[in-house]
């Protein structure tokens, strides 16, 4: 990450200074009115002092100073994971206080009283969720205070770490479910007064348990039917249009400490749509125009010299608003200088009231070519944004701009972080490292994590030591062992040399070594494609469990779900949960997606991807068992041996998770190597498919196409059941989600995706 970002994050989080201050103060006072004030006021109110702590430790780095060191690479990627919520969680704990402060009137209903009961509970919550924001806090000073980012890297990536940062990550987005109750659970509870007898008795109805379980899924539909005409895309943010994969590239958040400016430049074709951080950052530019018509620029807290990030925000009338539901004018809030951060939650809070999702062009531009809107939904590391780079290569020219510095290091990263990965395997595993390779890889270099071409003399030897030990470490499988393993590790190190050379010749990277780096997204993002003369309006999310809650806000109205399913993904477990299988969570997650009531007129694209690895996984790992094991074959079948045969019962299992009859020809299957795009780009079959649908969705008019011999989604089944076969394996503590209940809603794989 360009160390300005760090400083911008930095700055957001020491901004926050003066809320921090005002919820004490007022914390405090809340609790010497009601003496009785729950001991959640006294423990959030330690929260509250030692993130003040914290922040005055932090202070120091809100300089220009330290940009130039390398070292806060990584703990920057960290900081704006960990942090994201940090501002909206200060913001929703003032939006409490707003509350609690209006309390006073003696009378209340019983409906009243629950809904003052979810607010004490979002109290906990908030203090659950400051609490792990703290300890992330702390985690990231102790990062600080080291001399290398290869200690700081080695300190965060522990184990512990990564659980801290992930449930401080996790939080941002409960918040999404956060703010649902607010709006709708809790409203106008001026009324409640705090202290109740029959506290204990109203908390052990079925009436309350039944209204806590569902909850979310009833604020979801409450507001529907309220504002059955909203449409507003007051959060949406317009992107100035480039091409090729500066914007993919640019449009994702980064998993490991590849230079980070970049991912949060927001330079991006079309409309994203995103509520998390880096979609806040914004910066002086020049005015532009979207397909809509020229866009008012936004210019605050702007990274100074870089002229190329241009974030704008279309807000009707949106920034003039109160930033929280139920406070008025004359509410007391906390002021602060926070930015970005409250743009954030702002934007946050209104799509989460509107609960309305996001619509796509279409809608208002009654005069424009029909656009089909296309939802990429699947696990992590299944593909969506590859395959989105993809069909983008069709679409449009080469970006001459490429900030080919920029890609240059994130596939250079991508290549040392595979390196990486195995020779931590081996050294686990028990396998010696040679020496050299030890020095030059894995001990403190900040030259490995800049452009190679800033030192080729660097980068050549680099190069010359990974291809001198390559052969060994595949002859000692440890690639296996290495279960988050880079899917293209292999090529990645195939091919060091060349890439070695683009940094002496200062070139660009190809589209092949492009296609295949690997970027965890995060968010929701949005971009129109062209292809043919048809407008597709594409949206690509994050995959993994912490993200699906946001997926929800996609749904509406979706033409075609293109769900890639990672064939390799038996036997690997999930980067977010290593306790679960890849493959049987596409399985878990695929039934309820293809069965869910939102896409019951939605065409399916299934794409089996990562072909070009098969055979080689086959060989080394055994499918067939797997397959038994899981009952996706019946012993009775004869032993599986091809690629084809795996694919050809991996499809059969897919299609057996499709409930309802007739409903099968709306679902498509395709097989593709989504990264070799020179001779034959398979985004070219997918669009071709796309295209045979016909007509796309039109709210409130069955004309969608389908497939050929499809009777529509009336035959279906409803599609209510709960999905077989999923455990919550863990507490809401462990996972950091919310306890928002214990219904389908708030299942490990699938919370915040209502039915
Ligand atoms: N060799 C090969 N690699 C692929 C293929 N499809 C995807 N990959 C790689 O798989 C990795 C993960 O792909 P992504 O597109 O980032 O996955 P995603 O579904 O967007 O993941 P999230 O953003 O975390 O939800 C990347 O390194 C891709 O290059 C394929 O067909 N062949
Ligand atoms: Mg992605």
């Amino acid at each position: 990450m360009d160390p300005a970002t760090i400083f911008q994050i930095v700055g957001a989080v020491v901004s926050l200074g003066d809320v921090v201050i005002g919820c004490i103060t007022r914390l405090s006072a809340l609790k010497a009115q009601f003496h009785d004030a729950p001991i959640i006021v006294t423990s959030m109110i330690g929260q509250l002092h030692m993130v003040k702590i914290a922040q005055d430790q932090l202070s120091p780095l809100n300089s220009p100073n330290f940009t130039h060191d390398a070292r806060y690479r990584q703990l920057a990627s960290q900081l704006g994971n960990a942090l994201d919520s940090f501002g909206p969680i200060l913001l929703a704990l003032g939006q409490q206080l707003d509350r609690y402060e209006g309390i006073g009137a003696d009378r209340m209903t019983a409906r009243n009283r629950m809904g003052f009961l979810h607010g004490e509970r979002e109290m906990t919550n908030l203090s659950i969720l400051l609490d792990r924001q703290v300890n992330a806090l702390n985690l990231l000073l102790s990062a600080i205070q080291c001399q290398t980012w290869t200690q700081q890297s080695d300190i965060i990536t522990q184990k512990e770490s990564q659980s801290i940062l992930r449930l401080a990550q996790d939080c941002s987005s409960s918040l999404v479910g956060l703010e649902d109750v607010a709006s709708f659970i809790s409203e106008n509870t001026a009324a409640i007064s705090t202290q109740f007898e029959f506290d204990d008795v109203l908390r052990s109805t079925l009436l309350y348990q039944a209204a806590e379980r569902s909850h979310l899924r009833q604020a979801l539909r409450a507001k529907k039917t309220k504002d059955p005409d909203n449409t507003s895309t007051n959060s949406v943010i317009q992107r100035p249009p480039t091409s090729g994969f500066k914007w993919a590239f640019q449009a994702m958040k980064l998993s490991k400490p590849v230079t980070m400016s970049n991912v949060f430049k927001t330079q991006q074709q079309g409309i994203r749509v995103d509520i998390r951080r880096e979609t806040i950052l914004e910066a002086p530019g020049e005015n532009v125009v979207t397909e809509e018509g020229p866009v008012q620029e936004n210019s605050s807290h702007s990274n100074p010299g870089d002229s190329n990030e241009t974030s704008l925000t279309l807000e009707t009338g949106q920034s003039a608003q109160p930033l929280l539901n139920g406070a008025g004018p004359g509410s007391p809030r906390p002021h602060s200088s926070f930015g970005g951060w409250r743009k954030a939650f702002q934007r946050r809070t209104s799509n989460a009231r509107d609960t309305k999702p996001y619509r796509h062009h279409q809608e208002e531009e009654n005069d424009q070519p029909k656009v089909t809107k296309v939802l990429l939904l699947g696990t992590s590391g299944g593909g969506k944004s590859t395959l989105l780079n993809a069909l983008r290569l069709c679409t449009e020219a080469e970006d001459a701009e490429h900030d080919e510095s920029y890609l240059r290091t994130l596939v250079w990263h991508n290549a040392l972080d595979s390196v990486r990965t195995l020779l931590r395997a081996m050294e686990r595993a028990g396998v010696p490292v040679m020496a050299s390779a030890r020095t030059l890889l894995l001990d403190p270099c900040p030259d490995c994590d800049c452009d190679p071409a800033l030192n080729p003399q660097h980068a050549g030897e680099v190069a010359r030591t990974i291809s001198s030990f390559h052969p060994i470490i595949f002859q000692n499988a440890v690639r296996r062992n290495a279960n988050q393993l880079h899917v293209n590790a292999e090529y990645y190190i195939e091919n060091i040399n060349r890439l070695a050379e683009q940094a002496v010749h200062r070139s660009a990277p190809t589209d092949r070594d492009l296609l295949r780096t690997q970027v965890t997204t995060t968010g929701i993002h949005q971009t129109t494609l062209t292809y043919q003369g048809s407008r597709f309006c594409v949206y690509d999310v994050g995959g993994e469990r912490s993200e699906r809650k946001k997926w929800i806000h996609t749904f509406e109205d979706v033409s075609v779900v293109i769900f890639p399913v990672d064939t390799t993904g038996y036997e690997r477990s999930l980067r977010e949960d290593e306790d679960s299988d890849r493959m049987l969570e596409q399985f878990i997650l695929f039934e309820y997606i293809s069965n869910s009531h939102w896409f019951t007129k939605s065409n399916f694209i299934i794409i089996f991807t990562k072909i070009d690895l098969l055979e080689k996984y086959l060989e080394d790992v055994d499918v067939d068992s797997f397959l038994r094991y899981n009952k996706v074959i019946s012993n009775t079948e004869s032993r599986i041996m091809t690629v084809d045969e795996y694919l050809s019962h991996l499809e059969g299992h897919f299609r057996k998770l499709i409930r309802g009859t007739n409903v099968q020809k709306r679902f498509r299957f395709i097989r593709a190597n989504l990264v070799d795009v020179e001779k034959h780009n398979p985004a070219i079959d997918i669009f071709d498919v796309l295209e045979s649908f016909g007509t796309p969705f039109t709210p409130g008019k069955e004309n969608l196409t389908l497939v050929e011999g499809d009777k529509g989604p009336s035959e279906k089944e409803p599609a209510s059941r709960e999905i077989d076969g999923i455990s919550s394996e863990s507490s809401s503590a462990d996972t950091g989600r919310l306890p928002v209940g214990e219904s389908e809603d708030a299942n490990p794989l699938l919370i915040g995706i209502a039915q």
